[in-house]
């Protein structure tokens, strides 16, 4: 395997913190109506595992999930993105927030916006867990961020390299191995 486990970079302390500002934030906006969060695979699932108990009885949260990739077993975008699994839902009319786990080029979120909006839903809005802003080549627009970062290749808390580390508890650099 060419990288490691290297520090961390958050914690599962400040993780934790994070969801439960983010979601108190979502579940304001949303009060009494009803949501279908979008989940995108595989990065975003335990984000958004802890993310949607935040919700509590005040939101009508309802999941679905869409599948895509462009990294595969690189750190870096193949620039192409393809949708291996759409939504289930018909999302016409309703109140979508589509939850990533991380921005980098911006590649996968303004594909997924775009493919989205076309669907006419009621409002369109997106969740981010991880920013890594300067690395961005696509414009987004982002309702929801919980952490910039800088510029280095991350894993852990949903986030992999080529399949592993997606199982950490924490947030990761990872580190090329010798
Ligand atoms: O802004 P971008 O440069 O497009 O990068 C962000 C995307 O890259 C990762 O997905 P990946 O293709 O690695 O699939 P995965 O979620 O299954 O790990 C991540 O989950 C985002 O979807
Ligand atoms: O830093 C990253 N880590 C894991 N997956 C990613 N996809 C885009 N950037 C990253």
């Amino acid at each position: 395997m060419k990288y490691r486990i290297g520090r961390v970079l958050i914690s599962e302390g400040q993780l934790r913190e994070k969801v439960k500002e983010l979601g108190a934030q979502i579940r304001e906006d949303y009060k009494g109506e009803k949501v279908i969060f979008v989940c995108v695979l595989k990065g975003a699932v335990i984000f958004f595992a802890d993310l949607l108990r935040e919700m509590g009885p005040e939101v009508d949260a309802q999941f679905d999930f869409l599948a895509i990739s462009s990294y595969g077993a690189s750190t870096v975008s193949s620039g192409i993105v393809k949708i291996q699994e759409d939504l289930s839902t018909d999302i016409h009319g309703e109140n979508v927030i589509i939850v990533e786990d991380i921005l980098d080029t911006g590649l996968s979120l303004s594909y997924i916006s775009k493919l989205l909006r076309e669907r006419a839903p009621k409002s369109l809005e997106i969740c981010v867990l991880l920013d890594k802003e300067e690395r961005r080549t696509q414009p987004v627009n982002v309702k929801y961020t919980g952490f910039k970062i800088p510029d280095e290749f991350v894993i852990g808390y949903g986030l992999d390299y080529a399949g592993h580390f997606r199982h950490l508890p924490s947030v990761h650099i990872a580190e090329p191995a010798e």
